[in-house]
């Protein structure tokens, strides 16, 4: 009796488990049958994403002038790790019929690129002349797209400066390049809007100031001395906060501008995009949550709350204090709503610990927000490897930081304007092209972003960065993130990636 019911209970037991792994099989295989684009809605916007310095070369060609990026890969190669720039970069300028041929193969129906200020206005300004042959590249590029069914997704600023007005007056240290700003954009609306629905002023102004002004890494080069990052100059402590102000108003009057003179007959949809990382405490302290909160004021409050209420995040107020610029209530209201859409950049998440005590003498942006980011808490990483080291794979961040910015910022309509993930140390055409972990990153994050949906978030569009392996600035050539594969050693050959075939069957 008690024999055959042990022997009961064992079959039970051993039938119900062959029946939940099953299940759980099955309902994996049916989210692999029923994942894709048509688990997204049909107005979606799937592409992919690139910017002129990274991507163009013909750095002298055609009459581009310098930007800051030529200068500063001339004057500073041991920041490139393997000492390239753009001079070359994908030859996109004279490639690009090739590889929108690429984008249509893969089935994407959106191109993020940017605009080169300096090969548009050489010296900078309107009044010292327009190239016509920039003129007629970015024309021949959007005409081209929209031939092939793509959606032209145009950023004007990533980066690359007109050396000529760093020369001038500083650049973005100076007020006077919010005019030079607005006829840069005037120029672009004017020659190029009759076709274009989506513009960004501007990528990652965060990023483009913690690199340029606080840690001297990326153009112009800037910080302080004791940073001892060979910077000729800056102020770690100040310059980030007068050029994000100064940025600001860059984007808003642009934003007045189009919204006054184009946006009535153009009917396009003008608005930034920003940077963020998702930030968890480190602990369960409350110093720690508070941390965390902290980190994502000091990364992007500093700009969507002015977008969004027209000032700082009061952490930043009370933190940074008088270091912080004001703005004059004619200021806020023109920064204040100045966006149609956010674009937001996604590629990791890490722990955020509170740090009691920066240190008092050596301050900077960077130790401002009194938090110390980590990617890994007692032992255990929070997630798997990418070809840069602090950026793990944390797809959850991504929707978390979906849900943050509907709850925290009067739900905007959103597009995630880059996401991906590098390789380093590929030495081999084989090895780039055979890029499973891509494919693994690309479905976790676009399902992510379909959780994200279903709670309410308003998110339009996804761009993978990037279309082709590319400049990666400090990085160089070493870090790929491409769906396509450069060969450098062979006259730029493209070679299609499995993420690629993977994106193409996703998007059938
Ligand atoms: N990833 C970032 C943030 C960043 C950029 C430079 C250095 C550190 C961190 N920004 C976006 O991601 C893309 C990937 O950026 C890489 O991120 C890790 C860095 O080590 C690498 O140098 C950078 O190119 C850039 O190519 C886009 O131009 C930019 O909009």
């Amino acid at each position: 009796e008690l024999k055959h019911y042990l022997f009961l209970c064992i079959f039970v037991f051993i039938s119900c488990i062959v029946i939940s792994v099953s299940a759980e099989n099955f309902s994996r295989s049916q989210i692999s049958i029923q994942f894709n684009r048509n688990s997204f809605p049909s107005d979606f916007v799937f592409g992919s994403s690139s910017s002129s310095y990274q991507y163009e070369g013909a750095a002298q060609e055609d009459g581009r002038g310098p930007s800051i990026w030529d200068n500063f890969t001339r004057k500073y190669p041991g920041k490139i790790v393997d000492h390239s720039n753009g001079d070359l970069a994908n030859d996109f300028y004279h490639r690009y019929k090739e590889d929108v041929k690429l984008m249509e193969f893969i089935g994407l129906n959106a191109f993020r690129f940017s605009i080169s200020w300096s090969r548009i206005l050489p010296h900078g300004k309107l009044s010292k002349g327009i190239n016509k042959e920039g003129i007629a590249f970015y024309n021949n590029l959007i005409n081209e797209l929209l031939s092939k069914g793509m959606e032209p997704f145009p950023t004007l600023f990533h980066w690359d400066l007109p050396q000529a007005l760093e020369d001038e007056y500083g650049g973005f240290l100076s007020p006077h390049i919010v005019d030079d700003f607005r006829d840069f954009a005037d120029v672009c609306f004017k020659e190029f809007g009759d076709r274009v629905k989506h513009w960004a002023t501007m990528n990652e102004p965060y990023i483009f100031i913690s690199g340029g002004y606080d840690l001297g890494k990326l153009a112009p080069g800037r910080c302080s001395s004791w940073k001892n990052n060979d910077c000729p100059a800056g102020n770690s402590a100040t310059e980030p906060y007068i050029v994000a102000h100064i940025m600001l108003l860059c984007h808003a009057q642009t934003v007045k501008l189009y919204r006054e003179k184009y946006k009535p007959f153009q009917k396009g949809q003008i608005g930034i995009v920003l940077i963020s990382f998702w930030f968890l405490p480190y602990s369960k302290r409350q110093e720690d949550v508070m941390a965390a909160q902290r980190a994502l004021d000091f990364i992007f409050g500093w700009f969507m709350d002015p977008l969004t209420y027209g000032d700082y995040p009061e952490s930043m107020r009370t933190l940074v204090g008088e270091r912080l610029p004001k703005f004059t209530k004619e200021q806020a209201n023109l920064v204040n709503g100045s966006y149609d859409f956010l674009g937001l950049n996604y590629y990791t998440s890490f722990y955020a610990a509170n740090l009691p005590a920066a240190n008092p003498v050596n301050i900077s942006m960077a130790s401002d927000s009194h938090t110390n980011r980590t990617s890994e808490r007692n032992g255990k990483f929070i997630g798997h490897s990418t070809g840069i080291p602090e950026f793990r794979v944390y797809p959850k961040g991504l929707k978390d930081l979906l849900i943050y910015t509907k709850q925290k910022y009067k739900s905007p309509t959103i597009y995630i304007t880059e996401c991906g993930m590098s390789d380093a140390n590929i030495t081999t055409i084989e090895q780039g092209i055979n890029d499973p972990q891509r494919i693994r990153f690309f479905r976790r994050h676009l399902l992510a972003v379909r959780r994200a949906i279903k709670e309410g978030v308003d998110v339009k569009g996804f761009f993978a960065w990037s279309l082709l392996d590319n400049f990666e600035w400090n990085s160089g050539y070493t870090q790929k993130f491409g769906l396509i594969y450069v060969d450098r050693a062979h006259e730029l050959k493209r070679y299609i990636k499995k993420s690629a075939l993977w994106f193409q069957k996703f998007l059938k």
